[in-house]
C-alpha cells in the first residue's frame, strides 16, 4: 500500500531550485535516503514533515494532501520527524521533553504518560529519564531525539541522521527497533551510513543534487557496483557506480 506520494516536486530556497521534478512512492517499510552532502535529502525531509511548503508538485502523506488544511493537521497528528538538529529547553527532563511533543500531536492526555515511558524505554534511556536534557550526552540527546519521534506510534516516521553520534550497541539496537517499527509504519531514515541501509532498510533511494537517480532494494544498490568502483564495501561500490553512472547521464 502506498501511503506516501510525491509527484513533480519542486522546492528551492530563493530562486535556486534544491530539488527537481521529483516524484516519490512509499509504502510501508523501512526507505533508506542516501546521498552526498547537500544533495537536498533534508530538504526531502523536511517537505514530507510538513514544516517545507514545496513550490511545485503534489504531496500525498497516508492519503491527505497536503495542500488541504484539514488534511494538513491529520498527517501531522499521525507523523513522527526527528530533524537533523532539534532544540529544547535544557532544563525540561527527557520525560518532559517527550511529553511535550506528545502534547504538540494533540495525543489523548489519559495515553500519554504510558506512551512517554514506553517511547523512552524502546531508545534505552528509561534511567535517565529524570534527567535534565542539558546533562545528556549527544548520543543521548539524539535517543531523547528519536523517543520524541516515536512516542505517538507514528504512521509516517521521518528520521534525519539518528544514528549520527551513536555509540557502536546502540546503533546495533537502533537498527533492530527500525526493523519493528517498519512492519507496520512508513519509516523514512536519511543516513551517510550505508551499513544501517544494508542492516536495517528494505528499500533504498540515493538522491544527487536535487533529483532521485536510485530507488530499489538495497541488494540492487550493491549489485550496481563492481571492482573497479570505488568504495570498501559492496553497497559503497554500488554507491559509487550509481552517482557516477546518473552524473555522465545529465552531462
Ligand atoms: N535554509 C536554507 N537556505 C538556503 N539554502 C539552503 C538552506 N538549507 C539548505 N540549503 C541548500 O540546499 C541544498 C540541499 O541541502 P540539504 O540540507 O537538503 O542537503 P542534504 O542532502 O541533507 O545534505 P547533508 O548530507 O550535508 O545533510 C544545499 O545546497 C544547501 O546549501
Amino acid at each position: 500500500m502506498t501511503t506516501v506520494s510525491i509527484s513533480g516536486l519542486r522546492v528551492g530556497y530563493g530562486r535556486r531550485p534544491v530539488l527537481e521534478d521529483l516524484n516519490l512512492e512509499l509504502g510501508v517499510g523501512v526507505h533508506g535516503l542516501l546521498g552526498p552532502n547537500g544533495a537536498g535529502k533534508t530538504t526531502l525531509m523536511r517537505v514530507l514533515a510538513t514544516v517545507l511548503r514545496p513550490d511545485r508538485g503534489d504531496v500525498r502523506l497516508l492519503g491527505q494532501p497536503l495542500s488541504d488544511h484539514a488534511g494538513l493537521r491529520v498527517a501531522r497528528r499521525r507523523l513522527g520527524y526527528l530533524p537533523q538538529s532539534f532544540g529544547f529547553y535544557p532544563r525540561f527532563t527527557v520525560r518532559e521533553f517527550v511529553e511535550y511533543f506528545a502534547w504538540l500531536r494533540e495525543m489523548p492526555s489519559a495515553a500519554i504518560p504510558l506512551a512517554v515511558d514506553r517511547a523512552i524505554e524502546r531508545v534505552g534511556l528509561l534511567d535517565r529519564a529524570d534527567d535534565r536534557m542539558k546533562h545528556l550526552s549527544g548520543g543521548m540527546l539524539r535517543r531523547a531525539g528519536i523517543a520524541q519521534a516515536i512516542v505517538n506510534d507514528p504512521r509516517l516516521l521521518l528520521l534525519d541522521e539518528p544514528t549520527a553520534g551513536l555509540d557502536p550497541e546502540q546503533r546495533v539496537e537502533f537498527r533492530a527497533l527500525l526493523r519493528e517499527l517498519g512492519l507496520d509504519a512508513v519509516v523514512v531514515v536519511s543516513t551517510h551510513l550505508v551499513e544501517d541501509v544494508v542492516a536495517a532498510c528494505t528499500r533504498v533511494g540515493l538522491v544527487d543534487n536535487g533529483r532521485l537517480v536510485f530507488t530499489g532494494l538495497p541488494d540492487e544498490l550493491i549489485a550496481a557496483g563492481g571492482d573497479g568502483d570505488s568504495g570498501d564495501s559492496p553497497i559503497e561500490r554500488g554507491y559509487t557506480a550509481v552517482l557516477r553512472g546518473a552524473r555522465e547521464a545529465a552531462r
